[in-house]
């Protein structure tokens, strides 16, 4: 990490923004992932978590200032395809959940990069564009920890923690609140949409579209006949 420059004049520089992050993404097996696009995607709800994954993390490994992007995941398939973009792979262990995965894969990633900045995304987030990504990663403090918070602002997207502090990732309903309680800062930026927009239903995934998703996402809804923003009788 960067620490405040001394110039010749006396005077101090702000720290540069970190250019070494290390991303870690939680994937779920896409056969039991997104029950909550059931309603509405049937039976290709599982090849949607995919293509969402693969956009996500196409997008956060295209971000500048992304040095590596790690995977954690129990799906051989998906990992595969995760790992041919250029992803690291992690094993989802020790089980348990998505904040044991997270943990894991954090660990792992210091493993790699002992001194690099940490991120956790959640990896539907078909929409990632990597100019607001590094937007975001931009605005996180020198110290501490930080969040990002979702579109309907009750859940988390990104959590970042900075080299020394633990991440300690509290994700699940109501993640917002509860990252601000554990002493994360809340970051409050505007035009970062396609970081915000993770896809839960249907309705999340019309405004997702209307955002312009990714490759894999885009191709699979225009085959299946998706539109942004759908009525509601489709959500
Ligand atoms: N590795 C791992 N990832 C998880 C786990 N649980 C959730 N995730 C991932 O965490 C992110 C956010 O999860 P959710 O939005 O709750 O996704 P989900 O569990 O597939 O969705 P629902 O079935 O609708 O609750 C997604 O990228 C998921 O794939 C877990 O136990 N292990
Ligand atoms: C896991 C989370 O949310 P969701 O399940 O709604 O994606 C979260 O926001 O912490």
């Amino acid at each position: 990490m960067t620490q405040d420059t001394v110039r010749p004049s006396g005077a101090v520089a702000p720290p540069a923004p970190a250019s070494d992050w290390s991303l870690v993404l939680p994937l779920k097996p896409p056969a039991l992932a997104k029950t909550r696009l059931a309603p509405f995607a049937g039976a290709h709800r599982a090849d949607l978590a995919l293509c969402f994954a693969l956009d996500t993390v196409a997008a956060a490994l295209a971000t500048p200032g992304v040095a590596r992007v790690l995977v954690v995941t129990r799906d051989a398939a998906a990992g595969a395809r995760l790992t041919a973009l250029g992803a690291t792979v992690v094993g989802d262990e020790p089980g348990g959940g998505l904040n044991h995965a997270l943990a894991h894969g954090a660990a792992a990633a210091l493993a790699l990069a002992p001194h690099a900045p940490l991120a956790t995304l959640s990896a539907d987030l078909p929409a990632l564009r990597p100019a607001e990504l590094a937007r975001v990663l931009a605005a996180v403090p020198p110290t501490g920890r930080a969040f990002l918070a979702d579109t309907p602002g009750l859940g988390t997207t990104l959590l970042a923690c900075t080299p020394g502090n633990p991440l300690a990732p509290a994700f699940g309903d109501g993640s917002r609140e509860r990252h601000a309680a554990g002493g994360a800062r809340e970051l409050r930026l505007a035009g970062v949409d396609s970081v915000r927009r993770d896809v839960d239903t249907g309705a999340d995934l019309g405004e997702a579209l209307a955002l312009g998703v990714g490759p894999h996402t885009a191709a699979l809804s225009a085959r299946l006949g998706y539109s942004p923003a759908p009525p509601s009788g489709r959500r």
